[in-house]
């Protein structure tokens, strides 16, 4: 996920063929994959908290405001950390489940990203559609909307989802990295662990190189609950010292603010047409309605 250089055709032509590969496997899940919970892939207000639930109801009252959101959530520094219940046990319990049905099936398998090795890519399995899309339409973007007007909160379009997954011997921890989103969503699922928690530290620079002496914070994962930050808020995972994590992550991004300045090469995007959500940037047609997803072609 790293900008390193800017990749020539070739890089482009790999990154087209990973999001091929990721569509095969996606019909193969489709037409071969036993689910253990059919249940979990369609959201349903009982699987979430109702706490969360108020949130939401908060939100989309008439005259909502930042001040009366922050009463309802804990804030951490001033970094635009914010921690909220999201799930109900019981919904965690039953989709982990399901996610480890898949994990020991012999189905095709992607990886969440460049730097996880384990957990699971939920486009693939098939929870975008009637899970992910209307959990960030309907519940998630009131909410942003309030905490990040500034990063396209209120007009979140698209996101990559996955579940990553932590044991002792499996990944461990997590470096520090930034995420390709304009708002992060990261919930814990549980299972039982110890230690693992998240550092934070600066927003990315926006002229490329890193500060080396900035300070971090420690945010805990909580069984259930949610963190939101900004994509571009440096961060990185603590190891476990016993246990299994599992946490769903959703990367939201916001194609009216990515389209004007790709965050990961910090210039104008250069998009090369893409399948599915792509990396959320969007092109439009001869009536201004977007119309294609696409990829920056210069990271
Ligand atoms: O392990 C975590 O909780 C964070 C994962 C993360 O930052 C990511 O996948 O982008
Ligand atoms: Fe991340």
């Amino acid at each position: 996920e790293w900008p390193q250089v800017v990749p020539g055709e070739a890089e482009v032509q790999r990154r087209k063929q990973l999001i091929h590969q990721s569509a095969e496997r996606k019909a193969i899940i489709a037409s071969r994959y036993k689910r253990k919970h059919p249940e979990v892939y369609v959201l349903q207000d009982s699987f979430l908290a109702p706490e969360f639930l108020e949130i939401v109801s908060y939100c989309t009252s008439p005259d909502a405001h930042l001040d009366g959101l922050l009463r309802y959530t804990e804030s951490f520094s001033d970094k635009r950390i914010y921690r909220l219940p999201v799930f109900t046990e019981e919904f965690c319990r039953a989709f982990v489940e399901e996610l480890e049905n898949f994990e020991q099936s012999d189905m095709p398998k992607g990886r969440p990203n460049s730097m996880n090795n384990y957990g699971v890519l939920l486009n693939e399995i098939g929870m975008d559609e009637n899970f992910i899309t209307p959990l960030r339409e309907k519940y998630l973007r009131p909410i942003t909307a309030l905490l990040y007007p500034d990063l396209g909160g209120a007009c979140l379009d698209s996101h990559k989802a996955f579940v990553v997954k932590y044991a002792l011997h499996e990944d461990l921890d997590l470096s520090s990295h930034y995420d390709n989103a304009e708002v992060t969503l990261n919930v814990s699922l549980g299972k039982d662990f110890t230690e693992g928690g998240l550092y934070f530290g600066d927003f990315r620079q926006v002229l490329g190189t890193f500060l080396t002496w900035s300070l971090y914070i420690e945010v805990e994962h909580v069984g259930t609950q949610g963190l939101l930050h900004r994509g571009g808020q440096i961060h990185g995972a603590l190891p476990i010292a016993s246990g299994e994590r599992w946490n769903l992550i959703v990367w939201m991004r916001a194609s009216a603010i990515r389209n004007r300045l790709c965050p990961m090469c910090n210039q104008k995007p250069e998009l090369v047409e893409a399948e599915g959500f792509g990396d959320g940037f969007t092109e439009s047609a001869e009536d201004d309605v977007p119309e294609t997803v696409d990829l920056c072609s210069l990271w």
